[in-house]
């Protein structure tokens, strides 16, 4: 657990040693504080301090209402994110209205969507739904409609709901219910629907933007920042309000990101194929999307890289490089904020199109108009999406 200082509490300390009351004494009960030397202030968090009052609350310890408010604003919280078959994508619980949903925390999109009670059951089937009636609030005429890079979408109306991701709570989080989903989702019966995580700049809600979960509770997190820790095919985290240095190797090397188009967007330098030390121009414009599975670059690079695999080729067909899936596939180093960052040749086997055919995890991003750097990168790291300071940035360490 993070350790939490708040200089509020200081203050609040010195009431709590002046209010302890007397039966405490009585008892001949003193709290255990920690001698510290002379003239230094021990500073005790606000959720340590909540912790003992609650401990004393028999002997009629009552938290100052400072204190209460200054534990509560200080959140901070762990989820699984569980990969889907081939990890085409990763789910994580979310307690909307006091029900449970699956969700895909997308940091390439700011809307937070549900299967509902307003979703056709045709459209529904085999999901879990959010019902709003038990503790929604409508958000009267307002309606959102997004629609996603692979052509699919959704679109509905508006709630104000808590929500609740590993244990972070936002009060009145706008909560948006469809109306209508593509096919894609209905067929994605695990997936009862989004949680975008990119800036609410791009929220789709009309009249009024909402913000995204993160934007909603990032004033009372501990640290303004939310980590992602996917993995090939094994349960990974995302994190809210804290670094877990249990997660990461080394240091975590930062780069600045544009905000303009409302992702989190950032520059990508060089790269090397497998040991080759040449390396070559830069990436450009990329974002950092958990919501895309794949890791999408320019066709120059793509090609760089299909060109030291074994019977590699470019399949029209099926929209993308394909090889044996025999083919020894070699590492990805790409260089970001200064620091190189590895794809393991082996993530860059997607998943077999037949019995001896595999598709790339890395494809061209030709008609995007920038690189994606999805699923297959973001498992190979710990990613920091931080707003902290001023501007925004990313952080990336090794896993
Ligand atoms: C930003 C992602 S979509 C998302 N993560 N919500 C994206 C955009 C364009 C294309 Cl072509 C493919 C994927
Ligand atoms: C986050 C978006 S975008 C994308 N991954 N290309 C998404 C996720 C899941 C489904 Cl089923 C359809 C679209």
């Amino acid at each position: 657990m993070p350790s939490l200082w708040a200089s509020a509490a200081s203050v609040a300390f010195a009431t709590l040693s002046l209010a302890a009351p007397a039966e405490l004494a009585a008892r001949k009960e003193t709290m255990q504080i920690k001698q510290v030397a002379h003239g230094t202030v021990a500073k005790i968090g606000p959720i340590d301090m909540l912790k003992t009052y609650e401990k004393y609350a028999k002997v009629g310890a009552k938290a100052p209402t400072a204190v209460k408010a200054a534990a509560a604003a200080v959140q901070s919280g762990t989820v699984v994110a569980d990969p889907q078959a081939y990890d085409i994508s990763y789910l994580s619980p979310v307690s909307v209205g006091g029900q449970t949903l699956m969700l895909d925390f997308d940091t390439g999109s700011a809307d937070l969507w549900v299967f509902s009670t307003l979703t056709p059951s045709t459209q529904a089937s085999g999901h879990t739904i959010y019902n709003p009636s038990t503790s929604g609030t409508l958000k009267n005429g307002y309606t959102w409609d997004i629609s996603y890079g692979d052509g699919s979408g959704a679109s509905g109306t508006v709630y104000g709901d808590k929500v609740v991701v590993g244990g972070v709570t936002a009060t009145s989080q706008a909560v948006e219910a469809a109306t209508s989903v593509s096919a894609q989702f209905t067929s994605d019966t695990n997936n009862d629907g989004l949680l975008g995580l990119a800036f609410s700049r791009i929220n789709t809600v009309e009249p009024t933007q909402q913000t995204t979960f993160f934007d909603t509770v990032k004033s009372s997190l501990a640290k303004k920042l939310f980590t992602v820790d996917l993995k090939k095919g094994a349960a990974g985290s995302y994190d809210f309000g804290f670094l877990d240095s249990t997660k990461y190797t080394g240091s975590i090397y930062y780069t600045p990101v544009n905000t303009a188009n409302g992702f989190w967007q950032f520059t990508a330098g060089g790269y090397s194929v497998g040991s080759t030390t040449t390396t070559s121009g830069s990436i450009g414009t990329a974002i950092a999307d958990t919501g895309t599975t794949l890791l999408y670059l320019p066709s120059t690079t793509v090609s760089a890289y299909y060109s030291k695999v074994s019977g590699a080729s470019y399949s029209s067909s099926q929209g993308g490089y394909i090889f044996p899936c025999s083919a020894a596939l070699p590492a990805f180093h790409v260089s970001i904020g200064g620091h190189t960052f590895t794809v393991p040749g082996s993530y860059v086997n997607y998943a077999p199109i037949s019995r001896t055919t595999c598709f790339g995890g890395i494809q061209r991003n030709t008609g995007i108009g920038f690189s994606i750097f999805g699923d297959i990168f973001l498992k190979s790291v710990y990613a920091v999406f931080d707003q902290t300071q001023t501007s925004p940035r990313l952080g990336f360490a090794a896993q």
